[in-house]
C-alpha cells in the first residue's frame, strides 16, 4: 500500500476473502475498461439493461478509482470510528428527523438487543449546502470532496450514460438530473459493523440490517471482502452478493425505479452475519448514495423501451409537472417517514403519500 498522504489516519487492513461456499446472486460484472473501446459503451449498456431490469444489482470492475484512494477513505472511516464517543456524537442524527452526521448503535425493533453497527452520513461538500459537519470531517474536506468528485466523474456519470443508452434516450438524459455541483442529497456513508457471538446473532435471526430498498437513484458499495450483503432475487430468494476484488457493487434505488415505471428494479437487500471464517472480523463499509438534484421533478420518464414493453400509459403521457413532487420534497418526506421504531405491522399498513406518489414501504 503506498504511504498515506495523511499519516495520522489509521489504515484499515482488509481481511482475506471468505473460502466458504455461499449461494451467490448471479450479478453482472461490467468492465469499465471497455468504456473507450469501439462498441464498449453499447456492450456495457446491454449488460446494465439486463442487470438493472432483473436483479437491480450489478458490479463494476476497473472503475478508475485507484486502490490507494480507496485505502485512504477506509482509513478515514476507521479513524473516525476510533474517535472518543463525544467527538463522534458532535453531530448526531435521529432517524425520521434528519440523516446528517453520526448514528450510534440503536435498539433492534421489537427486541431489547442493540444493533452492532454505527454509521456516519456525510453530505457532499458543495457550495450552498449548509448541513452540520463534524470538526473531524471538516479537517479532511479536500480528501472527502476529491474522492466524491472522482467517483462522480469515473463511475456515477457513466452509470447514468449507460442507463440513457439502454433506455434509448439522449446520453445526457440522466446525467442532467444528477450533478455533483448542484444541490441534492448525494452523500457518502461509513458503517462499522462489530462482531457478535453466535448466540447473540441467533437471537436476532443472524440479521445485521433488515431488508430494505434505498431511497435515491443508485447506491455504490465500495469494495470490501466481508460477505454479509444479500439481495432479494426476482424469485424472492435471498442470495449473497459476491465480493469481486476492486469491484464496486451497485444497486438501483427507489427514485430511478419510479422514473422508469419499475423497469429498473429497486432491489431489496439486507445485511446478515458473515460466514464462519469471517464472523469474527469487523466489517467496514463505504457507500455513495446518489440522488437526483433537488429541483428534479419525479415523474415517469418517456422511453421507447418502456413504450415497447407496454409500461408507458395514457396517464404517463398526461402527467402534469405542476402536480408532481420535486426530488427535494420527495426525499424530505421519505426521510421523515423512515422511523425505525415502528413495528413491521405498523409500517406495512402505511403508505407514504408525496403529492401524486404513493410509496409502499418494503422493509422486511
Ligand atoms: O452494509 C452493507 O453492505 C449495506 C448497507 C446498506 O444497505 C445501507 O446502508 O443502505
Ligand atoms: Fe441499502
Amino acid at each position: 500500500m503506498p504511504a498515506l498522504v495523511y499519516p495520522e489516519l489509521k489504515p484499515w487492513p482488509q481481511p482475506p476473502e471468505t473460502t466458504t461456499e455461499l449461494d451467490y446472486a448471479p450479478l453482472a460484472v461490467l468492465d469499465f475498461a471497455k468504456w473507450d473501446a469501439p462498441g464498449g459503451k453499447e456492450e456495457l449498456a446491454a449488460q446494465l439493461k439486463e442487470a438493472s431490469h432483473t436483479m437491480g444489482f450489478w458490479t463494476i470492475i476497473n472503475p478508475g478509482i485507484p486502490q490507494d484512494v480507496l485505502d485512504t477513505q477506509f482509513a478515514l472511516a476507521n479513524t473516525f470510528f476510533t474517535l472518543p464517543q463525544e467527538e463522534k456524537e458532535e453531530i448526531t442524527f435521529i432517524p425520521g428527523e434528519s440523516c446528517w452526521g453520526y448514528r450510534p448503535p440503536g435498539t433492534i425493533k421489537g427486541t431489547e438487543f442493540k444493533e452492532n453497527l454505527e454509521m456516519v452520513n456525510m453530505h457532499k461538500f458543495t457550495e450552498g449546502t449548509n448541513y452540520p459537519r463534524h470538526t473531524f470531517m471538516k479537517r479532511y474536506e479536500p480528501l472527502i470532496t476529491s474522492f466524491q468528485k472522482l467517483v462522480f466523474e469515473q463511475v456515477i456519470n457513466k452509470i447514468f450514460v449507460l442507463m440513457a443508452i439502454m433506455l434509448e434516450l439522449p446520453e445526457n438524459h440522466f446525467t442532467d438530473m444528477h450533478k455533483f455541483e448542484k444541490a441534492s442529497d448525494d452523500h457518502v456513508r461509513f458503517i462499522k459493523y462489530r462482531t457478535r457471538t453466535v448466540e447473540e446473532d441467533k437471537a436476532v435471526s443472524d440479521q445485521w440490517m433488515a431488508g430494505h430498498t434505498d431511497f435515491g437513484s443508485v447506491t455504490l458499495l465500495f469494495p470490501q471482502p466481508i460477505a454479509a450483503l444479500q439481495v432479494r432475487t426476482p424469485e424472492d430468494e435471498w442470495k449473497w452478493v459476491r465480493y469481486v476484488p476492486g469491484g464496486i457493487v451497485c444497486n438501483a434505488a427507489d427514485l430511478i425505479a419510479l422514473m422508469t415505471k419499475n423497469y429498473v428494479k429497486s432491489a431489496i437487500h439486507r445485511v446478515m452475519r458473515p460466514p464462519p471464517d469471517q464472523a469474527n472480523l469487523e466489517r467496514m463499509g463505504i457507500f455513495f448514495f446518489v440522488r437526483p438534484t433537488n429541483d428534479v421533478i419525479i415523474k415517469p420518464n418517456f422511453s421507447p423501451v418502456l413504450q415497447r414493453e407496454g409500461l408507458w400509459t395514457k396517464e404517463d403521457e398526461e402527467f402534469k409537472d405542476e402536480d408532481a413532487a420535486t426530488c427535494g420534497e420527495f426525499v424530505i418526506a421519505r426521510m421523515q417517514n423512515f422511523n425505525p421504531s415502528r413495528t413491521k405491522e405498523q409500517r406495512d399498513k402505511e403508505v407514504l403519500k408525496v403529492k401524486q406518489w404513493e410509496v409502499v414501504n418494503k422493509y422486511i
